[in-house]
């Protein structure tokens, strides 16, 4: 048992995410756009050996909006592979559905963030990929991920009865000792950085 989950009122809870979220939206805004490329590239290259590595034919990932580092690459070299790439689509109810990438130009969806065009999976077709890359705005060295406040992923991974390995991509300074943890808050496998790949250790017991 977490001791963090239930020790900590809820209310604070909530007031140390929204620190960390505004922190984290501060520090990505600085980023030169030199420092984002090389952000990009090294990511892109890092994604690639993950791939790879679990020989992943079906893979979650995200079109990078503001500040996040973008995997732009990544995706060009999953299509020439022939490996299916979702991308995710906001509804609503914050909830998320899934398209397959490659069907069109993406176009601005909900929340200003761009979105692909083509049928839409439901979210729990998220299971069926051999792979989860997806945003965050910091993680935790525990594997404890912090999103944008409105439960999408939460809503996604706990959806999922059988879930595949999840690797949250964030910047080396959003790789954090410790971040406020909810019940509902799935820790992630491992987390992409531009300085490489780390999985957490599994939880015993
Ligand atoms: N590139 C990318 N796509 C993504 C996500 C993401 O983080 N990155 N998402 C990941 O979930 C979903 C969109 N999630 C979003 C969550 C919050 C806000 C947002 O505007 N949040 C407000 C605070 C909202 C509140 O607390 O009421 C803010 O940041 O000011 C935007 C998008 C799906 N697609
Ligand atoms: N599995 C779930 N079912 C229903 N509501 C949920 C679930 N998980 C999270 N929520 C709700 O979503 C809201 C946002 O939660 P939280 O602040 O942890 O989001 P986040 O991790 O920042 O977001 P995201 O998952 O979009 O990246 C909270 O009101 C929370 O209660």
């Amino acid at each position: 048992m977490d001791s963090s989950v239930g020790a900590t009122p809820v209310s604070a809870r909530a007031r140390a995410k929204r620190r960390v979220r505004a922190a984290v939206r501060a520090s990505r805004a600085t980023r030169s756009p030199s420092d984002r490329s090389t952000a990009a590239a090294e990511i892109s290259a890092h994604l690639i050996a993950l791939v790879e590595a679990a020989q992943a034919r079906r893979v979650t990932c995200y079109l990078a909006t503001a500040g996040e580092p973008d995997p732009e690459l990544f995706l060009q070299w999953a299509t020439e592979q022939g490996i299916e790439v979702l991308l995710p689509v906001s509804l609503p109810d914050h909830t998320l559905a899934w398209v397959l990438a490659g069907q069109g130009d993406p176009v601005p969806g909900r929340h200003g963030i761009r979105e692909p065009v083509g049928p839409r999976l439901l979210a729990t077709a998220a299971g069926s990929a051999d792979l989860l890359l997806i945003p965050a705005c910091a993680v935790d060295r525990a594997g404890t991920r912090l999103g944008w406040g409105l439960g999408y992923y939460d809503r996604c991974l706990a959806a999922l009865d059988q879930r595949p390995p999840v690797y949250a991509v964030v910047h080396d300074a959003d790789l954090v000792a410790a971040l406020p943890r909810d019940a509902h808050d799935i820790p992630v496998t491992g987390v992409v950085t531009p300085a490489g790949v780390r999985r957490f250790a599994a939880k015993t017991g």
